[in-house]
This record gives structure tokens, C-alpha cells and sequence, in this order.
């Protein structure tokens, strides 16, 4: 099954794949629970395969049992879905926006067959994840892609995705707009003396996952921090900081870590990075979820419930900032992305608003690996699916 995609799919500079006409947009999330008796087979779909502890399920269900079982995902892509065809149309694209899911329903199997009956041939994919790593990038890519194979769609249904956005404008702005409110208030609350940090915090993942993010197996070292995962978010943060005031004190933590305890993840915890502070004399802290798209479970429980409790604990002044969620800028940023992909309404103009961008549009080979082995995936240029044109070569 091994076909030469580069053909029929010219990619030119840093991966960058040429217009098509597309004829649907898919909006690809995580999912969420959406009750009591949702939450531990979601779960379950979740970590299939993952080596994760029971002790840490049983310790995640909570937070989800807390929410009477209901994660605010759904909801929120909802919001944004509604949001995106309302920006569509105000531009006067004619693309309807479908939704599909990774770990609950719609899944995103059944929401590309039934695309595909609807008539659908082409489709280009936005996910609300803006960085790379496995679980933000190559993860779609394999859903998608395992996808079209189990379903006999490959050859038939064509799936590309487009670049993550974690430097482009649309994504950054509203956390420059959130990152200035907050430490307004915070500065308020402390005085004129007191010390104040900004905490920009993203989801921990594994350090062997980290090293891999958005790697070439051409040139697996090529970022300076180690990880393309990690210089993302420092250069994302560094635009936020600059932006909002070049003199402030920030730094970049990590939340909501799971897997086995002898296997190492990005460090430090947004917890002990707080007691640290307090000790140093910081009084105040803004929170910056930067690694996020949308106020979902991670958000409200790791941070507005768990770091907001540690800051009481220590004393410190707290803010936690919006997600971009359904931002106007956000919203109009996603078209713009879906605009650089398209032959009618093309952008030519690419924005990146850090030295790392715009990154691909099709991954390069190996990007973002996968250690438990390798699947079909789209949207990479060692792929092997989701493109009709390639399928006749
Ligand atoms: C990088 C990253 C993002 C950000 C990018 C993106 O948004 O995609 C993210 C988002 C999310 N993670 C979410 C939920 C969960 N993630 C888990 C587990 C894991 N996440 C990981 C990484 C990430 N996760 C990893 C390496 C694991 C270990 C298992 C594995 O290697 O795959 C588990 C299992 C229990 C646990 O271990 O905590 C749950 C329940 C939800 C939904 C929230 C809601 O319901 O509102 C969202 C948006
Ligand atoms: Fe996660």
C-alpha cells in the first residue's frame, strides 16, 4: 500500500501542501462524557492500549463525577462549530462544518461515512489541539487515517488537515488579551510591592513523547529545547510576554500527568512550581493555559479547582485566563487556516508570529512518533492514506 502522495499532492516549502477544492470542513476533538454513565466507558476509550494506571482512572473519574459526568467539551465544540459556520457564512463560504470525535460520539469513523454518503469527497480537517505531540497531532492523523482504511473509504474520501496553530495569530491573541487582564487584576490584588508570575501551563505528556513532537526522523535534534513540543510553547509564551510587558517574570509548567510514576514526563508540576514561588517571595500568579483550545476537564479541574486551591493554600493571588474557545479572533483564525488550504477564498499570507512558524501542513516523515507501533495516518509525508489521487497511482 505504499504510494507516492508527494505526485499528486505538490508540497513545496516546510511541508506546505498546494490549494484544493474542498467541499467540507471536519472539526476533530477529543470528546467528552456527557453523563454519569459515559464516564468510565470514555474512559476506557481514552487510554485502550495506553498504560495507564486503574489508581489513575479511578482518580480521573472523579473529577468527571464532580461535573455530575458531564465534560464541558462537547459543549464547547458545539459552540465553536456553530461559531465557525457563522463566520463561514459571513464571508460567503460555502463549506458545512462537520464534527466528529476521537473518544466519544460523534466518532469520527461514523461522521466520515456518513460524509462520504452525503456525498462529501474532499475533506480538510481542523483539530482543537495547536501544538505538536502524539495526542495532538499524530493521533488525529491515525484516527483519520485508521478510519478510512477500516471503513474502505481510503481511495474514495480524501482527508487532509491543517497546520497546528499554536503561533498563529488567531490562537495567540486572545491569551495576549487574557494574559494583560489577568495581570492587571493580580498586580491589583497585591499591591505596588508585590511580586507577580506568569504560569503558562500545558498538559504534561512523556518526556520520550516530548523528544519525538514534531520531529523528522531526518533531523531528530533540531529544536534547542530539546522538543519541538517545549520550544512551541516557550515561543508562543515569549509573544504573549513580549506583548503583554517584555519585564515580567514567566515561566512554563506542566499539568495533569498520568501514566505509570517510574516513567519520566515534562516537569515541574504547576503545584510544585507554585510552592516554589511562594517560597521565593511571589505573592501572585496568572495562569495561562496555553496548551489549551477550550475550558474543558483540564482546565476547570486541574486548574480552576486544583492549582486555584494550591494558590489559597499558599496565600498567592490567582487568576486563571480564557482559552481562546469561541474568541471571535479564534474563530476567524481557524477560517483564515482553512482559507491558506482552499482554491476558492485562498490566503496566500501565512501568519506566524513566532521563528518556528508556520509549520507544516503535512508532517514530516516519523513526526510525532508513535512507540507502540506504526498505523496508516493522513497528512504526513510518509502517509499512506487519505488521498483519492494518490490511490490511482
Ligand atoms: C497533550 C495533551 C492534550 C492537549 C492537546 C489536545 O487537546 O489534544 C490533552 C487534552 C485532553 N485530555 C483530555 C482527557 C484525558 N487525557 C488523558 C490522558 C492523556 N492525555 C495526554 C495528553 C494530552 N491530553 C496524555 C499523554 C495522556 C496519557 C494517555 C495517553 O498517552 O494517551 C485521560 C486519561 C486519564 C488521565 O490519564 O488523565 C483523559 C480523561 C481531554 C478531555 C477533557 C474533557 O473531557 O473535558 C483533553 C482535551
Ligand atoms: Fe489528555
Amino acid at each position: 500500500m505504499t504510494r507516492d502522495l508527494t505526485a499528486q499532492n505538490p508540497i513545496t516549502e516546510r511541508g506546505r501542501m498546494a490549494p484544493k477544492e474542498y467541499d467540507a470542513i471536519l472539526l476533530a476533538s477529543f470528546g467528552g462524557p456527557e453523563g454519569q454513565d459515559d464516564v468510565i466507558p470514555f474512559l476506557r476509550n481514552v487510554t485502550r492500549g495506553r498504560g495507564i494506571p486503574d489508581e489513575r482512572l479511578e482518580e480521573v473519574s472523579h473529577h468527571y463525577r464532580a461535573f455530575g459526568g458531564i465534560s464541558p467539551i462537547n459543549e464547547q465544540n458545539r459552540a465553536l462549530k456553530a461559531a465557525l459556520e457563522a463566520e463561514l457564512a459571513a464571508r460567503g463560504i460555502e463549506l458545512p462544518v462537520l464534527w466528529g470525535n476521537r473518544n466519544w460520539d460523534p466518532y469520527i469513523p461514523q461522521v466520515l461515512q456518513d460524509a462520504y454518503d452525503a456525498g462529501h469527497r474532499r475533506i480538510l480537517t481542523v483539530t482543537t489541539s495547536a501544538y505538536s505531540c502524539y495526542s495532538s497531532c499524530r493521533q488525529y492523523r491515525e484516527d483519520l487515517g485508521m478510519a478510512l482504511v477500516e471503513s474502505g473509504l481510503d481511495g474514495k474520501l480524501e482527508v487532509d488537515k491543517i497546520r497546528q496553530y499554536f503561533d498563529h495569530p488567531g490562537f495567540v491573541e486572545p491569551f495576549i488579551e487574557g494574559t494583560a487582564a489577568g495581570l492587571a487584576k493580580v498586580r491589583a490584588a497585591v499591591g505596588e510591592a508585590g511580586k507577580v508570575h506568569i504560569l503558562f501551563a500545558t498538559h504534561s505528556i512523556p518526556t520520550r513523547d516530548a523528544d519525538a513532537a514534531g520531529a523528522s526522523v531526518d533531523e531528530p535534534r533540531e529544536f534547542d529545547e530539546g522538543s519541538a513540543y517545549v520550544a512551541q510553547h516557550l515561543a508562543a509564551a515569549a509573544a504573549v510576554v513580549e506583548r503583554v510587558d517584555p519585564a515580567a517574570d514567566w515561566s512554563l509548567v506542566y499539568q495533569s500527568r498520568s501514566g505509570a510514576p517510574h516513567v519520566p514526563w515534562l516537569e515541574p508540576d504547576i503545584s510544585d512550581a507554585m510552592e516554589e514561588l511562594a517560597e521565593n517571595g511571589v505573592r501572585g500568579v496568572v495562569v495561562v493555559p496555553l496548551g489549551f483550545v477550550s475550558d474543558h476537564m483540564e482546565v476547570v479541574w486541574d486548574l480552576d479547582t486544583e492549582a486555584k486551591e494550591t494558590a489559597e493554600r499558599l496565600e498567592l493571588a490567582f487568576d486563571r485566563v480564557p482559552t481562546p474557545g469561541t474568541h471571535q479572533k479564534f474563530v476567524a483564525g481557524l477560517v483564515d487556516l482553512v482559507c491558506e488550504r482552499t482554491v476558492a477564498n485562498n490566503i496566500a499570507d501565512r501568519p506566524a508570529m513566532t521563528g518556528l512558524g508556520p509549520w507544516y501542513d503535512v508532517c514530516r516523515p516519523g513526526c510525532c512518533a508513535n512507540f507502540r507501533g506504526e498505523k496508516p495516518t493522513i497528512a504526513g509525508a510518509d502517509t499512506r492514506v487519505g488521498s483519492v489521487a494518490a490511490a490511482s497511482a
